[in-house]
């Protein structure tokens, strides 16, 4: 499972070009920051890392589906324990949805636990005739816009790690405690489902996994003897966008000596940093973690095969996934010849769609916003692209929260661009409501388990 050339060290990135990092002030206390992570206990186990590894590998061998989601920005300001509930509870229920109607296991990665960096396309942002940097993410700067608060501080390199830690815990006490237990799921469907419109599908669903719930403990499998119904799984992922951060948390693994960035079980590469010479292509080629790239629709076949190579030079699977956000208008074009050249090659690799980068608008109100519609129709000529090359649909990526947001317009609710001001909270870009997601589960999981995207 070694990834790493020869001379790659968890600092060789340092002697390339690291694109959308902050302009601290203080080189020492920089250093002084990064001292201090590094003598911080790891926040999640290698081993875990490689679990997630092989269920990937599986979803790369078209036997399971990957669903992985999240805020786009993690907060500080926001953290508490309902928010972090919430957004679990949905990714369990969208996780049920898809492996009960779905018919697929369902390996499940939030964008939790770690997400607080933030690529930008603009240095600057102007408001009122005054110009400041940009907010980069709490781990970075504040999102106040003022100039104190959007000076880059290394310190927040600790807050971002002792929230993730505390984010972490929780997750695994709920997957291991008894919420994810599944039998609990009726339950949420009465209380958290108040109002929504996917309500009755789920009050159907969770009726038939009653019914199967019943027959299995008849037949003596119960939630007490069988840890698979008890508990779930949640790994955590973020992009692996402030290097100082990830170095500091890279470790060699006590038991196979290989380098692991023990900061999330998953780190990606941005749409913005995955330069073939770059630092951060440079920084994940070295841990042996399950690993993604985000692939955006300028991406060329060639320029894809020799970034899989680096990334993923023994041709693993569950190593590699390539996560599409093309838009719901290029994705048609964009992606086939880049499934055939996968394809031709042999290269293994999970095929994730995120259909929220590339279909970002601005409403007339000034708002960032993404419309539901087009979110499906990505997902939908995503899954049509891969039946049509007989390759697997291996997952969606999600920016979503379990919160009632109106950040996204359409949906069953039908949220317009006037509804937006209505309750939009997102640090960086639109999510999709627990309402949203909940609906977009049913629909993926009817292409999933029909194997045709006719609908
Ligand atoms: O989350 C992704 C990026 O950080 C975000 O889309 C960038 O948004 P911007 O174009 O407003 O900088
Ligand atoms: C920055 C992100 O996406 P991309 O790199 O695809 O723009 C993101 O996932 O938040
Ligand atoms: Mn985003």
């Amino acid at each position: 499972m070694s990834n790493a050339a020869k001379n790659w060290t968890p600092a060789s990135w340092r002697n390339l070009q690291a694109l959308q990092q902050p302009s601290y002030e203080s080189v020492e206390s920089v250093e002084r920051v990064r001292q201090q992570l590094s003598a911080y206990p790891p926040l999640v186990f290698a081993q875990e890392a490689r679990d997630l590894r092989r269920q990937l590998a599986q979803v790369a061998e078209g036997k399971a589906f990957l669903l992985q989601g999240g805020d786009c920005a993690e907060s500080f300001a926001d953290f508490n324990a309902n928010r972090i509930r919430d957004t679990f509870k949905v990714l369990l229920q969208m996780a049920v949805v898809l492996t009960f109607a779905g018919n697929m296991p369902v390996v499940k990665v939030a964008r939790m636990a770690g997400q607080y960096a933030k690529p930008r396309s603009a240095d600057t942002e102007t408001v009122g005739g005054v110009e400041l940097p940009s907010y980069r993410g709490d781990i970075i700067n504040g999102i106040d816009f003022t100039a104190a608060a959007r000076r880059p501080d290394p310190e927040r390199m600790l807050t971002a790690y002792n929230q993730s830690a505390a984010t972490l815990n929780l997750l695994r006490a709920f997957a291991q405690g008894g919420l994810a237990d599944l039998h609990q799921v009726h339950g949420w469907n009465l209380s958290f489902l108040e109002n929504n419109p996917q309500r009755e599908n789920y009050a159907q669903l969770a009726e038939r996994l009653q019914d199967a719930l019943e027959f299995m403990a008849v037949c003596g499998v119960t939630s007490e003897n069988t840890p698979a119904i008890r508990e779930t799984v949640l790994y955590t992922s973020h992009e692996a966008l402030l290097l100082d951060y990830e170095q500091a948390l890279t470790r060699t693994d006590s038991l196979t000596g290989k380098w692991y960035d023990c900061s999330a079980h998953m780190l990606w590469i941005g749409e913005r940093t995955r330069q073939l010479d770059g630092a951060h292509v440079e920084f994940l080629s070295g841990v042996c973690n399950p690993i993604g790239v985000k692939v955006g629709p300028g991406m060329q076949p060639d320029e894809l095969l020799r970034l899989i190579d680096r990334l993923n030079p023994a041709n693993e699977a569950g190593r590699l996934t390539l996560i599409t956000r093309m838009g719901a208008d290029q994705l048609g074009d964009r992606l086939p010849p880049l499934v055939q050249a996968v394809q031709r090659e042999g290269r293994k690799v999970v095929w994730s769609a995120d259909p929220m980068h590339g279909n970002t608008v601005k409403a007339s109100s000034g708002y960032k916003t993404r419309d539901f519609d087009k979110i499906l129709r990505e997902i939908r000529e995503f899954f049509a692209v891969h039946r049509a090359e007989g390759s697997h649909p291996g997952g969606i990526h999600l920016e979503m929260t379990g919160q009632h947001v109106t950040e996204c317009t359409g949906g069953a609710w039908k949220i317009s661009e006037e509804d937006l001001a209505t309750c939009y909270e997102t640090q960086c870009d639109p999510r999709l409501n627990a309402d949203q997601v909940l609906e977009l589960a049913f629909r993926v999981s009817d292409w999933l388990r029909s194997g045709r995207a006719s609908s």
